[in-house]
C-alpha cells in the first residue's frame, strides 16, 4: 500500500447476509467489517462458498444485508450505485449485439449520450481498435473480458468491483489480464476490489489481501503486500514471492484445520 491510500472510499460495517431457502436459512456472511481506501488495490480470497460473490454484490448495492450496511464516501448503499462497476466472471455480453452497442449500453439505460473519445481511448488501450463492429462470439474470451473492462470504464466510475474476472481464462490469457489491470488502475488511480481464488494472482495485484474464513464468510486475516510496481509476470517465480504464497496458503490451511477440529469437536 503507497502512503496516499488513507482515506476510506467504500466501507462495509458489521454486514451479515442470510439467504433465505426451502430448506431453512444459509447464513452466508457473518458480522464483516472492512475498508477498501481510496485508489487501493484489494483482493478478497477464502474458499469455496465462503462468502465472497456476497459480500462483493453488498458492495455493489446488489442486493440487500440481512444487518450490517455498506457506505460510498461515507453515502450509505442500498441500490446500485453510479460511482461502482461490477465486473463478472462472464463478461455478459449481449450475445445479439456488437461489440460497440455492447460498450455503449449502460449509456443507454442511464439516457446519456455515449462518450465516444472515451470508449475509443478505452478500446485503444485494451488493444480492441477495429473491433466495434464484431458479435461476441467472434471475439476470445480475453478479448471478451477486455470489453466487459472498457464497457464498465466508459461510464468513469470511481470504484470496480470485479468477481474472478479472469477466473475462466486459459494462463497466458491471465497474466496478460492481470498485467492489463496493474497497468489501468496505475493509470486510473481507480479503486479496485477484486475476489480471487488463487493466491499468486492476489499477491501480484493486490495493495492488501482480506482472507475470509469458511462460511459463514468473516474476515480471517489481512496481509499487505509491499512488493513495488509495476510488477512483472516473471516475478512470480522469485522466492520471495513463492515465500509469500506459501506463507498464506500455510495459513488458510491450518485455520481450514482449526475449524474442522471445532466442528469434530461439537
Ligand atoms: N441466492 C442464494 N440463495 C441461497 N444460498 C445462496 C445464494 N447465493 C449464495 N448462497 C450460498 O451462500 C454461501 C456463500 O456463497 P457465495 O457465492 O457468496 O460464496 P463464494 O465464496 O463467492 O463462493 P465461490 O468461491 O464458490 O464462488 C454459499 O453457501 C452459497 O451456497
Amino acid at each position: 500500500m503507497t502512503a496516499e491510500h488513507t482515506k476510506t472510499k467504500l466501507s462495509v460495517t458489521g454486514a451479515s447476509k442470510y439467504y433465505q431457502t426451502k430448506t431453512g436459512a444459509v447464513h452466508a456472511l457473518d458480522d464483516v467489517s472492512l475498508e477498501v481506501r481510496e485508489g487501493e488495490f484489494l483482493c478478497i480470497i477464502g474458499p469455496s462458498g465462503c462468502g465472497k460473490t456476497t459480500l462483493l454484490w453488498s458492495m455493489a448495492g446488489l442486493h440487500d444485508l440481512s444487518s450490517g450496511r455498506v457506505a460510498i464516501d461515507g453515502e450509505v448503499i442500498t441500490k446500485p450505485h453510479p460511482q461502482i462497476a461490477m465486473i463478472f466472471q462472464d463478461a455478459n455480453l449481449l450475445p445479439w449485439r456488437n461489440l460497440e452497442k455492447n460498450i455503449e449500453l449502460p449509456f443507454e439505460l442511464k439516457g446519456t449520450k455515449p462518450d465516444r473519445a472515451r470508449i475509443d481511448k478505452l478500446l485503444d488501450r485494451v488493444g480492441l481498435v477495429g473491433f466495434g463492429n464484431k458479435h461476441p462470439r467472434e471475439l476470445s474470451g480475453g478479448m471478451q473480458q477486455r470489453a466487459s473492462i472498457v464497457r464498465s470504464l466508459a461510464v468513469d466510475p470511481s470504484v470496480l468491483l470485479m468477481d474472478e474476472p479472469f477466473g475462466a481464462l486459459d494462463a497466458f490469457t491471465r497474466d496478460e489480464m492481470n498485467l492489463l489491470i496493474q497497468e489501468i488502475w496505475m493509470e486510473t488511480g481507480k479503486t479496485i476490489a477484486f475476489v480471487t481464488h488463487s493466491i499468486p494472482e492476489a499477491i501480484f495485484l493486490a495493495d492488501r489481501i482480506v482472507v475470509m474464513s469458511a462460511r459463514p464468510g468473516r474476515i480471517a486475516s489481512i496481509y499487505n503486500v509491499d512488493i513495488p510496481r509495476p510488477r512483472p509476470v516473471s516475478i512470480q517465480t522469485e522466492p520471495d514471492f513463492i515465500a509469500r504464497v506459501m506463507e498464506i496458503k500455510t495459513r488458510i490451511d491450518n485455520q481450514r484445520g482449526q475449524q474442522e477440529d471445532h466442528s469434530s469437536v461439537a
